[in-house]
């Protein structure tokens, strides 16, 4: 069974100015994707490259096997997506939107949009373009996830929502997830939501992938390192990468990347210290990526 998304060898530029360079990643059935990156990196870009909407100047996206600028109406509605600036139409009530929408989908869940607009609290009966932001963007979530789509592509999909109606997106996104094996691309900043619910990490920097991969591993390689030694330290410990260093009197502190529990002893031996390894958590990780 082909990927749900293969990303191979693509690049973008807007007027001779490279925003993406040759990026390389898969994800697959029931992947849930955090793309982190910081403004301007690139994020809503790959996403609409993802989606076909515009041809790449290098390389391709596939989309369940066939390139995304090909996809046709079958494909389509096999995928959800919620952009950064919603596309609801003002002069509609949310509930004609929901039933306009539904008309087009075969696999939309009435139980599901029910469910949604009573528990969010839309109000179905006013006008779009009376409607918060909030709430604008909750009836957006709303078409994307009630067709039940095999790929969901969010762009900031929560940033006007509060705390309570985050939690329960988060929520339906890990059921989701699971229960339908559907291919989850979120990209936000708001970085401790995506911790909860991603299990892969695509990170944008300098117009590339600074990690593809799987949050576990990104957790388990960047790492703050505690030392405690009489001798200075080297200014390099192949074959860690040092993000950044502090020194008070005998301790260290140095961030790494490319760090392996087993290295640890050896360590400590050829820097006669002994050392405190300190996990970080996504956040923490994306800010010392960008240091
Ligand atoms: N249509 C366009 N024409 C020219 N430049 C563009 C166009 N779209 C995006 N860009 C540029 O590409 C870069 C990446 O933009 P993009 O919107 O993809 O970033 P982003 O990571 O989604 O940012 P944010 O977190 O602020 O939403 C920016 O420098 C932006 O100015």
């Amino acid at each position: 069974m082909p990927a749900v998304i293969e990303i191979n060898a693509l690049s973008r530029n807007f007027s001779g100015r490279t925003v993406l360079h040759q990026l390389q990643a898969n994800a697959n059935e029931g992947d849930v994707v955090a793309l982190l990156g910081k403004n301007g990196a690139g994020k809503t870009t790959l996403l609409e490259t993802v989606l076909g909407f515009a041809v790449p100047q290098q390389g391709e996206v596939k989309l369940f096997g066939t390139p995304s600028t090909e996809i046709g109406a079958r494909e389509k509605q096999l995928i959800g997506f919620v952009p950064q600036q919603d596309e609801l139409l003002e002069q509609l009530t949310p509930y004609e939107q929901l039933e306009l929408f539904a008309r087009f989908q075969p696999n939309w869940d009435p139980r599901l949009a029910d469910r949604l607009s009573s528990s969010w609290e839309i109000p179905l009966t006013t006008r779009i373009s009376k409607l918060s932001l909030g709430q604008r963007q909750k009836l957006s979530i709303m078409l994307a996830l009630c067709h039940k789509p095999r790929l969901l592509i969010l762009d900031e999909p929560v940033a006007s929502l509060d705390p309570l109606a985050r939690r329960q997106f988060l929520t339906e996104l890990v059921n989701i997830a699971a229960d339908q094996q559907t291919t989850i691309i979120f990209s936000s900043h708001i970085v401790t939501d995506m911790e909860r619910v991603a299990n892969k990490v695509w990170l944008l920097k300098d117009q590339q992938f600074l990690w593809q991969g799987e949050l576990d591993e990104l957790k388990e390689s960047v790492v703050r390192l505690h030392l405690s030694t009489e001798q200075s330290l080297p200014a390099s410990l192949p074959p860690l990468q040092i993000l950044h260093q502090q020194q008070q009197a005998s301790q260290y502190t140095v961030t790494v990347t490319n760090w392996q529990p087993e290295w640890q002893a050896g360590l400590e031996q050829q820097l006669a210290a002994s050392i405190r390894v300190e996990h970080l958590n996504l956040e923490e990780i994306f800010l010392e990526l960008h240091r």
